[in-house]
């Protein structure tokens, strides 16, 4: 089966077209004010109702109240929450059982012994989503989008109960490395698909999914 493809931080007409055109089956939408990419959620709403049933629009969240999730799914028509915070197993399942949507909890990594947690975390969330853990002296860091890879050999001969996507640093020149080496069947882009943060391009957009999808 092709490699799924997610591409995140849409925040534009033309980025979201770009990523259905290019076959996309995830949409990113994020709500963390700290990131480039972030979106209103009068933005999001927008976009994300555009989009025909089938695709799967993805709210990204990091460690959110549920005052700020409630005013967000109330207006933005949203079918997974990317949980890319510090959010513990109990605060993943009360999310979960308060808001009725899927729930894809990103399980940053940087050593073997990140993938500790997951066997939790399989409990009580719908997917895994596993990206780079940022360095602790990276100034400026984001909790994810930061363009940073982890060593793929790490999920080598892994399988897990759920769904999962990898993502980090992915870009159209190591896309198809990144699939063959971890053997992820779905992937996650950002800083990837973009000209400058926060501003996507329709060609890399286009050339990243192809790659994904020809691996
Ligand atoms: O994209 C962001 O700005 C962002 C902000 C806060 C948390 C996560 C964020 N993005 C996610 O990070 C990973 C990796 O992104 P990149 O491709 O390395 O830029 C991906 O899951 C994004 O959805």
């Amino acid at each position: 089966m092709a490699t799924e493809v997610k591409i995140c931080g849409i925040n534009s007409n033309e980025a979201l077209n770009a990523a259905l055109e290019a076959g996309a089956e995830y949409l990113g939408f994020v709500f963390f004010p700290k990131s480039p990419r972030h979106v209103s959620v009068e933005q999001a709403a927008a976009l994300a109702k555009q989009v025909k049933p089938g695709i799967k629009k993805v709210g990204l969240l990091v460690n959110a109240s549920d005052d700020e999730i409630h005013q967000i799914t109330e207006q933005v028509p949203l079918d997974i929450l990317q949980l890319h915070g510090g959010e513990t197993p109990e605060r993943v399942a009360e999310i979960k059982r308060n808001f009725g949507l899927e729930i894809m909890k990103v399980i940053k990594v940087s050593e073997q012994k990140d993938f500790e947690t997951v066997s939790v975390f399989e409990e009580v969330s719908d997917r895994l989503l596993f990206d780079a853990k940022p360095p602790k002296d990276l100034k400026d860091a984001l909790p994810g989008g930061n363009a940073i890879s982890f060593d793929w050999r790490l999920l080598a001969g892994k399988s897990w109960k759920r769904p999962w996507m990898l993502a980090g640093g992915l870009n159209s020149d190591n896309v198809e490395d990144a699939v063959r080496i971890s053997g992820a069947p779905a992937v996650d882009v950002s800083s990837g698909v973009e000209d400058k943060p926060g501003l996507k391009s329709v060609e890399k957009i286009h050339s990243f999914t192809s790659k994904a999808k020809s691996t």
